[in-house]
């Protein structure tokens, strides 16, 4: 008889290491970033994808690993706010308890259960094996429990559990089932103005991944030439607008790389088109963009201006984002200027410019669509920080203009607070200053609101939510 035989036989199933799936591996990765480093995710995750792609053998990414991972980050952070409600009903402790890595990998489940069309059996044994990986054994347990009381109902069915009903407080049935801070929620429905539908689609839009749209920059390629892209289709209003359709890749675009074309948000493009469209009395040669970084208005700005036989500056305070405006106007088809300044100590003189934007810094709630974890870092408090600096710009964008010439006030946010109480509060301490209707200077584009100011709207018109409003020099102030 062997001695084998006398052994006590083990008990449980013999150990297995844990399999490495490379597509949650770097999902978490992200998170992780996200969460510890304060990164964009929309930063950390294009060189992480770039070095899956470049490795060999099975961990190598294909366009269907990269297009997964970049679902699985952005869609969890972007829904946290559900989720949260969601595994915060599952476990018996408040979720701040739970540590982060651990939240991490139990939401990513949570999102391949209630957020895709990956099946349960799935989405649970790959966030299971993620945990095994990173966590250890015992903590893949606890996950493996809390994800399968979740994969028990679906996503409605547990928003009708979770979120709070809309006739009690209907702020915190949209902030949960919408998944976007309360706050935020208010001042969104305060700029909207209207009633329950708007809302909720505005809020459904913000969740939506927004499609990549080119610039044909005037003189530097015309949006023919876009057009015979694959995905492409022409933009809705912009008349220099392409629109890349789910999988356009804008790098592989010549036009793209030559710096001829661009990638900006048809609001973006709409803002500089209002901007230069407004009539002026009298000359109309010297145009300044006062808060020009990274570039993107500068460069469709310049380039309308080298069609008219104009000069734009371009001006911004960080040197290193000056640096990306250079870039963005290299070969520009008439003459321009980038210097580094800051726009509330400005180094030129007073009314010397004809035409002025100034595309002030800003909580960036109407860009949300794009910052999936944007919602969840911004706070009330960062309003009153940024409001003497947008009053401060827009006061020296008023003073570089000259009288008869006008001045375009635009925010990547539409919160009243960053909008039209700036415009009000600067207006109200000047008598040399009036505002222009801006509507009719997007012949074609619907639902610009009440006026005289414009609002624009990623459920209305596929846009970033970007404000503008245009002031016109009347006299000497005093
Ligand atoms: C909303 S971004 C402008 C976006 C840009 N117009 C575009 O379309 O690419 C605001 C810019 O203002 C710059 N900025 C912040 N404070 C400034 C100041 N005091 N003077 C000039 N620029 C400033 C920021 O660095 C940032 O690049």
């Amino acid at each position: 008889m062997s001695d084998t035989s006398r052994r006590p036989r083990k008990t449980g199933k013999p150990y297995r290491r844990p399999q490495k799936d490379p597509v949650r591996m770097l999902a978490f990765e992200a998170l992780r970033a996200v969460d510890e480093r304060d990164a964009y995710a929309n930063l950390v995750l294009p060189p992480l994808l770039r070095k899956a792609r470049e490795k060999e053998g099975p961990e190598k990414f294909d366009g269907r690993d990269a297009a997964l991972a970049t679902e699985l980050v952005y869609g969890t952070l972007r829904r946290q706010g559900t989720y949260d409600a969601v595994i915060a009903s599952c476990v018996d402790r408040p979720l701040r308890e739970v540590d982060p890595p651990v939240l991490d990998v139990i939401s990513l489940g949570v999102h391949q259960l209630l957020g895709t069309r990956i099946p349960t059996h799935a989405a649970v044994s790959s966030a299971v094996e993620l945990a095994r990986v990173v966590l250890g054994d015992g903590r893949a347990k606890f996950v493996n429990a809390v994800l399968r009381k979740v994969a028990q109902d679906d996503l409605d069915g547990w928003i009708a559990r979770v979120a709070p009903p809309w006739d009690e407080d209907p702020e915190d049935h949209l902030a949960v089932v919408h998944s976007h801070p309360r706050w935020v929620v208010s001042a969104l429905w305060d700029a909207l103005g209207g009633g329950r539908a708007g809302i909720e689609e505005l809020l459904a839009a913000d969740n939506e991944r927004p499609e990549v749209t080119l610039v044909a920059r005037p003189g530097r390629a015309t949006r023919e030439e876009l057009l015979g892209e694959e995905a492409a289709v022409a933009g809705r209003w912009s008349p220099y607008a392409v629109r890349l359709s789910e999988g356009g890749e804008p790098g592989a675009v010549d036009a793209v790389r030559e710096g001829r074309a661009g990638v900006q948000d048809e609001g973006s493009q709409l803002v500089a088109l209002a901007l230069a469209n407004a009539p002026v009395d009298g000359p109309d040669l010297a145009w300044l963009d006062g808060c020009a970084g990274p570039g993107g208005k500068a460069a469709l700005l310049a380039a309308l201006a080298a069609e008219r036989g104009a000069v734009l500056l371009a001006s911004e305070k960080q040197p290193h984002r000056a640096g990306l405006v250079a870039k963005a106007l290299n070969g520009n088809p008439g003459p321009y200027q980038v210097i580094a300044a800051d726009g509330t100590r400005p180094p030129w003189r007073p009314g010397s410019f004809d035409r002025v934007l100034m595309d002030v810094p800003c909580t960036g709630l109407g860009a949300l669509r794009r910052r999936p974890e944007a919602r969840w870092r911004r706070r009330p408090a960062d309003l009153d920080g940024f409001a003497p600096l947008q009053r401060a710009l827009l006061r020296t964008a008023l003073d570089s203009v000259r009288v008869g010439g006008v001045v375009g006030y635009a925010t990547c946010s539409p919160h009243l607070a960053e909008t039209r109480a700036v415009v009000d509060d600067v207006l109200k301490q000047r008598t040399d200053v009036e505002l222009v209707d801006a509507r009719p200077l997007l012949p074609g584009v619907p639902d610009l609101g009440d006026g005289p100011d414009i609002q624009l709207w990623p459920h209305l018109h596929g846009t970033d939510a970007m404000y503008l409003a245009i002031l016109r020099r009347t006299g000497q102030d005093g």
